[in-house]
């Protein structure tokens, strides 16, 4: 079926044409009606947002075939990532696209406040000339304080630099050798706060950094000192930096994020020293062009070839992996789904190991498409995107080892799965064919296919249980397609994985539970 997209906000237009190419039907409503969106998001595989649209929990309730949000820039935090992710759809974002326009922004901030450009700008042209009122503040040799010093941040330092500024910056994440590759200086958070002319804002709001610039932190600043923010409404205490706006301490403001967006009303609304901006950091049409394209791009990527980038909440796969990659992950997702079948109890923990070749590869989308089969007979509505974060929340440790040596086959898949009563290990790997195959279960060997309906005996290795069991199934009309036998050692246990066409009746199943010898029976579906 042609995937279909909804893209819900303002994009570039460029993004539509690249789903068209891609193959992807596209309709294009921004500024959807909240409740229309939730009335049609059941008829689309991709909703491409900016900041507008809220991806509600109760919105991806109704989004019963969606299967990828893209979100054309940056933050993410108008998507409900733990709802996406616990239904299985992936969330992806454009993370360079507009860094360098809204680093440019914050620069143009900086540069409104040292001169005041828009209350001289807006008493010029009422006809006021007032040339002595406005006294600014030269930004040569002043020092600039930068909170977050990623993508944007490091730019904005970039530019600073190349204005003759000097750049401290608070980033715990910042190595002192990329500080070093861009000309700045790291600090802790009071340095900066002490020694910063200006600070300008640009981490992402999460606990650590929500009201970052707090009252306290707002009275440690030096006086005089002016502030940009063009990350995050909420990284600045608005009511705390109004009080020091009004005593003087802080000079100006210059904010293009607030945080209660759309801003109708703000404390910092109507002080003489506060520029703002309606969250217009990325709005350039460079910037537009680049994230919708990035976005379209992504999203038809994972639609039609399942290439999955930039993802909040799965690993990275390129279009030249994913080829590579997709026998694989059936092949994990069905030794999951083996090992999950003939789960009884609680499960505790699973080793996976990669072996040979397989090892190179993603070795994370396929633990999480393992998991994804061993969960879904247990717990129906897992799939790759949610199971890891399932298995977490039910405690179950996972535990991944690759070695680049290759045994018997190129490339072995191991999956040992730890219950309160047991542990069952199952190997697999993928032939030229491409088709994944399970080739060793508790460590015996067998040699089988996966088919749609299978049924699984383990049994005493005794002459007579293989004529016993071929001819129950005759007798009751189940047909056999493959068989594959193997055991441990002769008269030791055995095991025997039988592909039948269509599915054996559960009284077959009983008939085979009393052969002579027979210690479980167990039937598949794949
Ligand atoms: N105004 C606008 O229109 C736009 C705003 N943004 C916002 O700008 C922010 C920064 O974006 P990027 O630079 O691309 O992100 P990034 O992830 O590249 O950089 C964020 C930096 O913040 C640092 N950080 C995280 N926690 C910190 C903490 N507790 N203290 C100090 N530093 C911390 C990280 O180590 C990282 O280096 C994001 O919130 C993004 O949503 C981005 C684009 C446009
Ligand atoms: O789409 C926009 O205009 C907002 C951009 C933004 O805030 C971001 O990319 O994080």
């Amino acid at each position: 079926m042609t995937p279909r997209v909804l893209i819900s906000d303002q994009l570039s237009d460029a993004a539509v044409a690249i789903f068209k190419e891609r193959g992807v039907e596209v309709d294009f409503r921004p500024g959807i009606d909240k409740d229309e969106l939730a009335a049609i998001i059941g008829d689309y595989d991709g909703l491409a947002i900016r900041s507008a649209t809220k991806v509600t929990a109760k919105l991806l309730e109704n989004a019963t075939r969606l299967k990828v949000v893209g979100r054309a820039g940056i933050g993410v935090d108008n998507v409900d990532i733990p709802a996406a992710t616990a239904r299985g759809v992936i969330v992806m974002n454009t993370p360079f696209g507009n860094s360098i326009t809204t680093a440019e922004h914050a620069i143009a901030m900086m540069f409104a406040l040292a001169r005041e450009i828009p209350a001289a700008d807006a008493s010029t042209q009422a006809g006021k000339w007032e040339k002595n009122r406005f006294m600014g503040v030269e930004i040569t040799g002043k020092t600039l304080g930068i909170i977050g010093c990623g993508n944007i941040g490091s730019i904005v330092a970039d530019r600073a630099v190349g204005l003759k500024m000097r750049v401290v910056a608070f980033d715990p994440f910042l190595s002192p050798e990329r500080a070093l590759d861009i000309g700045v200086e790291k600090v802790e958070l009071d340095e900066l706060l002490a020694r910063a002319d200006f600070i300008t804002l640009h981490t992402p709001m999460t606990a650590q950094t929500k009201n970052i610039l707090s009252a306290e932190n707002l009275a440690r600043t030096k006086k005089g000192v002016r502030i940009v923010n063009c990350a995050r409404g909420g990284l600045v205490d608005e009511a705390a930096l109004r009080e020091a706006l009004l005593s003087g301490h802080v000079a100006g403001a210059a904010f293009d994020v607030f945080s209660v967006e759309p801003a109708k009303e703000n404390p910092l609304f109507g002080l003489p020293n506060v520029v703002c901006t309606p969250h217009l950091g990325a709005a350039t049409n460079e910037a537009q062009e680049n994230v919708a394209l990035q976005v379209a791009e992504q999203m038809s990527d994972y639609l039609v070839r399942g290439a999955i980038s930039n993802a909040i909440n799965f690993p990275s796969i390129t279009a030249e992996e994913a080829p590579r990659l997709k026998p694989f992950i059936a092949l994990a997702e069905r030794l999951g789904s083996f090992a999950g079948q003939l789960t009884e109890s609680g499960i505790k923990e699973v080793r996976i190991t990669y072996e040979g070749a397989v090892s190179g590869l993603k070795i994370k989308a396929l633990t999480a498409a393992a998991i994804a089969g061993l969960l879904r007979p247990l717990l129906q509505d897992v799939n790759v995107v949610s199971a890891p974060i399932v298995a977490k929340e039910r405690g179950i440790a996972i535990e991944e080892t690759t070695r680049e040596a290759e045994g018997d086959f190129e490339s072995l898949v191991t999956l040992t799965v730890v219950t309160e009563r047991q542990e069952r290990s199952v190997s697999g790997t993928v032939f030229h064919d491409g088709k994944p195959r399970i080739v060793a279960i508790k460590g015996i060997k067998v040699d089988a296919e996966f088919g749609p309906s299978m049924i699984y005996v383990t049994n005493e290795d005794k002459p007579g249980f293989i004529g016993r069991f071929a001819s129950l199934l005759g007798d009751a009309g189940v047909n056999i397609a493959t068989f594959a036998l193997g055991r441990d050692a002769q008269g030791g246990s055995a095991i025997a994985l039988v592909e039948v066409d269509g599915e054996a009746p559960a009284a077959v199943i009983d008939r085979i539970q009393g052969i002579a010898g027979v210690k479980q029976v167990k039937p598949l579906r794949f």
